[in-house]
């Protein structure tokens, strides 16, 4: 089994994006306005980290913008390598951020809910480079989007995993004591956390090594 590459999420300076690095991973999560969440920075101090982070580590900007002009707004203010779009596109017009943004890879998430998220993974993974399963609920009146700290039906990420031909990150309450099973489970290509890393909001280097050391 290949070990999974880890994407460190709600960076929020550019000295957490060297630890992380310096930890190993492989790509940072920086969070742009949200309609909750705990990793939410700016789209200025998006930039100025961005800017600093060598290749080829993959800088991730995280939009809530459900509409292919918006989210081609949001990106050109911080300029990214990625952009991971953590709502539903409204309308599945992923070819107009192609053709506006060819260089800029685009991960999709998908919140994993029941066997419609599965049929939606599948859907959508003939549109994006990667597809990111997380445990929030766009469906609430305050929709809840990433940094849930919890766990959702690692089933239902297997069964995606296994149908998708693009590759996977697993998001979603993953720490120390779960991570071996998490990837024993899914298998997927890559892992992606932010709350089990942090005390008192700000990234922890001793969790974060222990982090690193359960993955084997
Ligand atoms: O952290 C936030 O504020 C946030 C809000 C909305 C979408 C994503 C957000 N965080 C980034 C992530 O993608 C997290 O890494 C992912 O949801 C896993 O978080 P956790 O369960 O806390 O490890």
């Amino acid at each position: 089994m290949t070990r999974p590459r880890v994407k460190i999420c709600c960076i929020s300076s550019v000295e957490e994006a060297k630890i992380a690095i310096d930890h190993g991973a492989a790509a940072l999560g920086l969070v742009g306005h949200m309609p909750s969440g705990p990793g939410v920075i700016g789209d200025e101090l998006i930039y100025q980290i961005a800017q600093t982070v060598p290749p080829p580590i993959a800088t991730f900007l995280l939009t809530s913008e459900t509409k292919p002009q918006d989210i081609i707004a949001h990106y050109q203010k911080v300029q990214t390598t990625t952009i991971q779009i953590v709502d539903a596109l409204e309308q599945r017009e992923y070819q107009m951020l192609r053709d506006e943004l060819p260089h800029v890879k685009l991960v999709q998430v998908i919140h994993v809910i029941d066997e419609g998220s599965v049929r939606e993974a599948v859907e959508v993974s003939r549109f994006v480079d990667a597809i990111l399963l997380d445990s929030g609920n766009p469906n609430l009146a305050i929709k809840e989007l990433g940094g849930t700290g919890r766990t959702h039906n690692w089933a239902l990420s297997k069964e995606i995993r296994k149908a998708i031909a693009i590759p996977l990150f697993l998001a979603g309450g993953l720490n120390k004591d779960n991570v071996r099973q998490a990837i024993e489970t899914v298998e997927p290509f890559g892992l992606d956390l932010c709350s089990s890393v942090r005390t008192d909001g700000r990234l922890d280097p001793q969790k974060l090594g222990a982090f690193f050391a359960a993955m084997g």
